[in-house]
């Protein structure tokens, strides 16, 4: 007799099998080969019909292969009958109680057939969806049909119906559906609502950050977080522009690193290359960024900011707590540092020629650039990096190891920790990119709303670690 908490199982081939699991795993135990072990947070569905036991969960096939919907089945051995049922509610109460999270999600799908390649529709079809309907999620799905409609679906969201929303696309169409909840009439409701890329656009920064380099473009993964991640709060930003507020989740760039984005539109087939190529052609032209920038700060001094990240990093995960009526019943902050605001406290000016600023969260921007490596998603700071206009010869060498974070120790390369800048251009032309979605270059100012919105992930914090945490021997 097989103890509790293991079933025996004989598949169609005959062969005996047992299924049983810890607390972090479940256990297949086969006949002629080795156990297979998968993880408990992989797991998303088990049901019992007539005499037949099914586990269904995503494997890979091996360690650096993507995600896989797989399922585990069998007749279950006579004796072992009476306790599949409620073998099957104790596997299914660790599996997602365990995590802290509900069962058969509903969930709000946004998907932009345009987005990046164009894949979106069928990748969504073949991969996604399959995964979220074996864990009996319940879809509302919209396929965008022009710009903007995703930000009029977020507007009038009824917010009772969905426990998240999944965004089929890159980075642009959250920036469309923040937006969207930002014009709310709950917009802090709205806001709470987690939502969970899968990345099918050019640029996934999102997903890099919340799923983490191996997993960015894998959509089952991304299938995976939107049933089982946690809701995770995440500062977000007021971009004020020409008197108007807008929200900004991601990035904000000027000069080289906004030409390479909206400059490459045309070149939307190569997928995410478009960037590399578009940074190459910045480095050839090498156009200075006319800009003023000036910052509230923190902190600046590379050492510092390191060791507050590294303490960051270190301290235990907090799990995001479902908010009160109270707490999400008002209407959104207001602006602390409007451009009219006669607070000049602490407010410094960069004074060296610049040749890009690039400001956000999340350590990647693209799966190619680790710009952001000490971020954080809940410090209530954005960094800012002011690239100086140093040399062709540093942007080249700034290209090996971006994906790492390299660029960080480039000497011309100044980070800060800040809580708001201001940008004021000094000639009419030039690109400005938000989110990686064209506004006009004409002055803006930014700041920072500590944890104003909500985000789904499988680890609570950003996925991967910066690990280059001294500056590489100058050769
Ligand atoms: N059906 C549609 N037709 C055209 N544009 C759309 C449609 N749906 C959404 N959009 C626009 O597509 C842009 C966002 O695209 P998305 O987020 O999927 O990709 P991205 O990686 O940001 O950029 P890219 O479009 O370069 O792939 C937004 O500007 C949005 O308004």
């Amino acid at each position: 007799m097989a103890s509790h908490d293991e079933l025996r199982v004989v598949n169609d081939a005959g062969k005996l099998s047992s299924f049983r699991f810890t607390d972090t795993s479940l256990l297949i135990g086969r006949e002629t080969k080795k156990t297979l072990e998968v993880p408990l947070k992989q797991v998303i569905w088990a049901e019992h019909a007539k005499d037949t036991l099914e586990v269904h969960f995503l494997a890979r096939k091996n360690k650096n292969s993507s995600l896989g919907l797989v399922k585990a089945s069998g007749r279950v051995y006579q004796d072992d009958d009476p306790l599949v049922d409620t073998w099957i509610v104790n596997l299914m109460d660790k599996a997602y109680d365990g995590r802290g999270v509900k069962q058969s999600r509903r969930l709000k799908v946004l998907i932009n057939p345009h987005g990046g390649q164009g894949k979106a529709v069928s990748l969504f079809r073949k991969k996604v969806e399959p995964i979220l309907l074996t864990a009996h999620c319940s879809l509302d799905v919209t396929y965008t049909t022009h710009s903007k409609h995703a930000f009029d679906i977020a507007k009038d969201l009824s917010l009772s119906d969905y426990d998240a929303v999944v965004v089929v696309s890159g980075d642009g169409l959250v920036h469309e559906i923040l937006n969207g909840f930002a014009e709310h009439t709950h917009p802090l409701k709205a806001l709470n609502i987690p939502l969970s890329p899968v990345p099918t656009g050019s640029g996934n920064g999102l997903s890099c950050n919340l799923l983490g380099i191996q997993d960015a473009f894998d959509v089952s993964a991304a299938a995976l977080n939107a049933i089982k991640g946690r809701p995770m709060k995440t500062d977000l930003f007021s971009f004020t522009q020409s008197g108007t507020r807008r929200f900004s989740f991601l990035s904000q760039a000027i000069g080289l690193m906004a030409d390479l984005d909206i400059g490459t539109e045309h070149l939307r087939w190569m997928g995410d290359t478009r960037f590399i190529v578009g940074f190459l052609r910045g480095v050839v032209r090498y156009t200075p960024c006319p800009v003023t920038l000036s910052i509230k700060p923190v902190e600046s001094e590379k050492p510092k900011l390191i060791e507050k990240w590294q303490e960051a990093r270190a301290a235990p995960i907090s799990l995001s707590t479902d908010a009160s009526e109270e707490e999400t019943s008002g209407g959104l902050p207001p602006l602390k540092f409007d451009s009219k605001s006669q607070d000049n406290d602490g407010w410094i000016k960069f004074d060296k020629p610049l040749l890009y600023v690039y400001a956000g969260q999340g350590p990647y921007v693209g799966r190619d650039l680790m710009q952001f490596p000490l971020s954080l998603p809940d410090d209530g700071l954005i960094d800012v990096v002011a690239q100086e206009l140093s040399s062709r010869g540093d942007m080249l060498k700034a290209m090996d190891g971006a994906e790492k974070g390299s660029p960080f120790w480039l000497p011309g390369q100044h980070y800060y920790k800040a809580q708001a800048y201001r940008i004021t251009p000094h000639s009419k032309k030039g690109c400005l990119s938000i989110d990686g979605e064209a506004y006009p270059f004409e002055e803006y100012q930014v700041e920072v709303h500590p944890k104003l919105g909500t985000l789904l992930s499988m680890h609570g914090r950003y996925a991967t670690e910066f690990k280059l945490l001294k500056p590489p021997r100058q050769s």
